[in-house]
């Protein structure tokens, strides 16, 4: 049974990094979800690639829910996931990581809880309102840094990532209105998917690849072209990033994602 998983996102979409790979179909109440599931150093890891294996989903499209829910059937406890950003921030530089610690949602038609009182499709029939001000794992965060240091990569410990509803890229005005708000990076994937690892009481963080500055910093076009190519470039580095970060997750859970619900019903 995989204890931790790996969503990959734009550029990521093979689970290359293990070794016996098999397909599991996991029947969620939001559908069906092909979850691969490999072998690195004797360890299960389950692999999702979040747009599909053909980046054939847009953001504004992916089954967050779903997917969340099939990594927890699966018993599933962490998740890494990667995340193709653009850069405000000139000390984030294209090619650099950025071990995300914070969170804007400005993200408009997507579904942010699995608990939906009576409405919910399973039997967690309540309201939930769950802690989020860190939305990141501390113990994940601190694995993906350990594995950065170690392996000498350009990294930046902490960043605020900023979702966008997408899939159009930004105008320069929504990034300086971003940068003013405190982003240091923008995506389009983070939201829901955060709140909804934590909502399932499973650890949860994201290392952020930097492929282009954003709109209005850049002074070339945005194109879902360059991102692809520099997520390419950059494929092996990821790679070992991930692989050398599992082993520095503790294998016994001290941080608070464990208990996320505890409180957040009421009851
Ligand atoms: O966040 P990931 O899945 O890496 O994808 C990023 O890349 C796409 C834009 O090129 C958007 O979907 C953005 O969110
Ligand atoms: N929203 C958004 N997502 C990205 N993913 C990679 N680059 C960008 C960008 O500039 N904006």
């Amino acid at each position: 049974m995989p204890r931790i998983a790996i969503i990959g996102g734009s550029g990521v979409y093979d689970p290359k990094l293990l070794a016996n790979v098999r397909e599991e179909w996991v029947s969620t109440p939001y559908g069906k979800v092909g979850v691969k599931i490999g072998e690195y150093n004797e360890e299960e890891i389950a692999f999702l690639p979040r747009h599909g294996e053909g980046h054939s989903v847009p953001p504004h499209s992916i089954n967050y829910r779903a997917n969340i829910w099939a990594l927890y059937e699966l018993g599933v406890e962490r998740i890494l996931s990667t995340s193709a950003v653009g850069s405000l921030n000139e000390a984030m530089k294209p090619g650099d990581f950025v071990i995300l610690d914070q969170l804007l949602d400005f993200t408009k038609t997507r579904h942010y809880t699995f608990y939906d009182g009576e409405n919910s499709p399973h039997d967690r029939k309540f309201v939930a309102h769950v802690d989020f001000t860190d939305p990141y794992c501390p113990e994940l965060r601190k694995a993906l840094i350990s594995a950065a240091k170690e392996l000498r990569f350009n990294y930046h410990p902490t960043g605020t990532y900023a979702c966008m509803e997408g899939p159009r890229f930004e105008t320069r005005a929504e990034i300086r209105a971003l940068k003013i708000l405190g982003a240091d990076v923008v995506g389009m994937t983070q939201c829901p998917e955060a709140i909804l690892a934590r909502e399932l009481e499973m650890c949860y963080a994201s290392v952020a690849i930097v492929t282009n500055f954003a709109a209005g910093i850049s002074r070339e076009k945005l194109t879902h072209t360059e991102v692809v190519e520099l997520m390419a470039k950059k494929s092996e580095e990821i790679k070992y990033l991930l692989m050398n970060s599992i082993k520095h997750i503790p294998k016994e859970r001290r941080c608070s994602c464990k208990d996320a619900l505890k409180g957040a019903t009421g009851e």
